[in-house]
């Protein structure tokens, strides 16, 4: 039931967004939670003046909800700035009428223009700095001008209009936060999104040099931290120059991504695995001996030369690593000299005829 609730709001702050990251998003979603918080206000006001026989302001809220609807179709049809500018203007004529013809100044509804002041901040970008000036002065104006009139309204009683400031306040502020918050998570998740792009490697997937050199760096410190083993692994395509000759650019890519499919399921959830450059690839076993590092590894070059990697015209493309490995060891004082140790061991493989391992233990000093 909750579940469904949170699927719900979810969508309707969704509204009429065709790509989850645009640059309007944090505006689009407090437009859609502002038409979102309208409806439901109007809605709540509709009920109780329509059941205690106050049709003037149940006329007003039903015109509210009907404009919060109209504003969700907007953003969801793609008309956004029509929906940025529809609710306040209607806020501000509804907050208007109300507060200095039918309740009085002295009712204190006219806080409600906090919530136009706080949604002009949020909703326009940086380059409708005009747009939000306006309406800022716009709703401070009309407030200092409810604060300055006396209007007398309808008659309330003291009790009546001790209600009525605590309920309006109480609103307003609840809004400022649910405004804040869904900011905040917005924020948070948009970070989360640059984050991913900026550690990702966009063809296969895997961390990138400058995350898996990062990742580097943690583990060689954790390790002579904590005294332990780490073994540091470069694996590089065999002849993978005459596979993008011989099949072409696109075939080469799928290769590159496949491997990659095929090498991050090898290993272990301890180790890190990262693309270092063209066919280049990085492991990082941490707290690892290098014997055990060796038999995954020895698994991943198998697992390798086992694909069956297929182009488009079903012509079969055979794929090999060679790979480098090294360990830490007590003289070593920077991850650079252990990742430099493994290249050594990469070009012997290479040396060697390729498709193997080489395994470099003795670092000289
Ligand atoms: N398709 C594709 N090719 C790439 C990419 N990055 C690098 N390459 C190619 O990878 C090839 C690497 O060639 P070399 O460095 O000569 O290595 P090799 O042919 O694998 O030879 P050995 O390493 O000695 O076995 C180059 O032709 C690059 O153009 C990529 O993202 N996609």
């Amino acid at each position: 039931m909750f579940a469904s609730i949170k699927t719900t709001i979810n969508k309707l702050l969704n509204l009429g967004f065709d790509d989850e990251f645009d640059n309007d998003l944090n505006q689009k979603h407090v437009v859609n939670f502002s038409y979102m918080m309208f409806c439901a206000s109007s809605l709540f006001m509709l009920v109780v003046f329509a059941t205690r026989s106050m049709y003037a302001v149940a006329f007003f809220s039903s015109l509210g909800l009907l404009i919060g609807l109209a504003g969700l179709r907007y953003n969801y049809i793609g008309h956004f700035s029509r929906a940025q500018w529809l609710m306040p203007v209607t806020k501000i004529a509804q907050v208007t009428i109300l507060s200095v013809f039918y309740f009085g100044t002295g009712s204190g509804f006219h806080w409600f223009f906090l919530n136009v002041i706080s949604y002009a901040f949020v909703v326009f970008r940086a380059d409708q700095r005009a747009h939000k000036y306006w309406l800022v002065c716009a709703s401070l104006a009309l407030f200092l001008m409810c604060e300055l009139l006396e209007t007398r309204g309808m008659l309330l009683t003291a009790v009546d209009k001790s209600i009525s400031i605590s309920l309006v306040f109480f609103l307003v502020a609840i809004n400022f936060a649910l405004m804040i918050s869904l900011v905040m998570s917005r924020l948070k998740s948009v970070n989360h999104h640059l984050r991913t792009l900026a550690e990702k490697d966009e063809l296969t997937g895997l961390s990138n040099r400058r995350k898996v050199l990062a990742d580097a760096v943690n583990i060689f410190a954790d390790s002579v931290i904590n005294s332990e083993s780490c073994v540091f692994s470069i694996v590089d395509l065999d002849h993978f120059k005459k596979i993008n000759d011989t099949y072409g650019h696109e075939a080469g890519d799928l290769v590159l991504t496949k491997v990659a499919a095929v090498m991050a399921d090898v290993i272990r959830p301890q180790d890190e695995i990262g693309r270092y450059g063209g066919e280049e690839f990085i492991v990082i076993m941490r707290d690892t001996s290098l014997s055990d590092a060796e038999s995954v590894m020895e698994k991943m070059r198998q697992a390798v030369e086992a694909m069956l990697i297929e182009t488009d015209h079903g012509i079969v493309i055979p794929v090999t690593v060679s790979i480098g490995l090294a360990a830490i060891d007590s003289h070593v004082s920077r991850y650079e000299e252990i990742l430099a140790q493994a290249d050594k061991g990469l070009y012997a493989a290479k040396r060697n005829g390729r498709n193997q391992l080489s395994v470099q233990s003795e670092y000289q000093y």
